[in-house]
């Protein structure tokens, strides 16, 4: 178990920003050190849906992990969670006042200059930009974003941490920071990999390196 005893307050994402689609995939990657994760839950019942949140901000809070709740932001605030991620649909349906009067950080999805000014008036504490790479993990109508535009997106929110999402693996994501990316979010690349602890354990180890240099 890391040792979570001296860690400073964390204010934003970690560098490297697990997804998962339910409890037992939280209850499977936090213990390995994972310090931000994100919990996708998508076709639940809805009487599933609290009680998976209140299992994994149990796990991740004994862990030293944030716990980023993805759509369910009622449910998030009824457990407490750190933060709540919309997108842009989400964010037209989703009370933020309430949201931030519970304490509860939010982080927006963005793909277009015009969902930048949306997400941008909302106030959120990060920005999300995707998809950077091709994504296999759902149909999209935007086209990869491509490096250049992380850059882009930095310039224009300054100290507002960014998010890269789609298509990111170990090998690809020296460059997504590199180009001014503060946390890189992955499912696909260790959901379907052969051991996907190992896998994690990689990621771990580059988010290590980038907390050093
Ligand atoms: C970090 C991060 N970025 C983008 C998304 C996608 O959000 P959204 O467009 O609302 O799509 P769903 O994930 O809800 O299907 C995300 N979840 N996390
Ligand atoms: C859920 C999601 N949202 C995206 C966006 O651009 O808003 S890309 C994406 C999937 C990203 O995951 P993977 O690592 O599997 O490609
Ligand atoms: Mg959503």
């Amino acid at each position: 178990m890391p040792d979570v005893k001296n860690a400073p307050p964390v204010l934003q994402p970690d560098v490297f920003y697990p997804i998962v689609p339910d409890a037992a995939w939280a209850a499977r990657v936090i213990p390995l050190g994972v310090r931000t994760l994100q919990l996708r839950i998508k076709d639940a019942a809805s009487a599933d849906v609290l009680p998976q949140i209140e299992a994994a901000l149990a796990i991740a809070h004994r862990h030293g992990c944030q716990l980023i709740v993805n759509d369910y932001w009622r449910e998030a605030i009824a457990a407490g969670a750190d933060y709540v991620h919309l997108g842009q649909e989400d964010l037209v349906a989703a009370d933020v006042v309430a949201i931030k009067a519970a304490g509860i950080r939010i982080g927006i999805s963005t793909h277009s200059i015009e969902e930048l000014d949306t997400a941008l008036a909302a106030a959120p504490d990060y920005v999300a930009l995707g998809p950077i790479y091709e994504t296999k993990l759902k149909a999209m109508k935007w086209q990869p974003q491509g490096l250049d535009r992380i850059g882009a997106w930095k310039q224009r929110i300054g100290a507002l941490p960014l998010v890269a999402i789609g298509g990111i693996t170990p090998e690809r994501a020296d460059g997504v920071v590199g180009a001014g990316a503060d946390s890189v979010a992955v499912i696909t690349d260790f959901m379907t990999a052969q051991h996907p602890e190992k896998r994690i354990e990689t990621w771990l180890a580059w988010a290590a390196r980038q907390r050093l240099a």
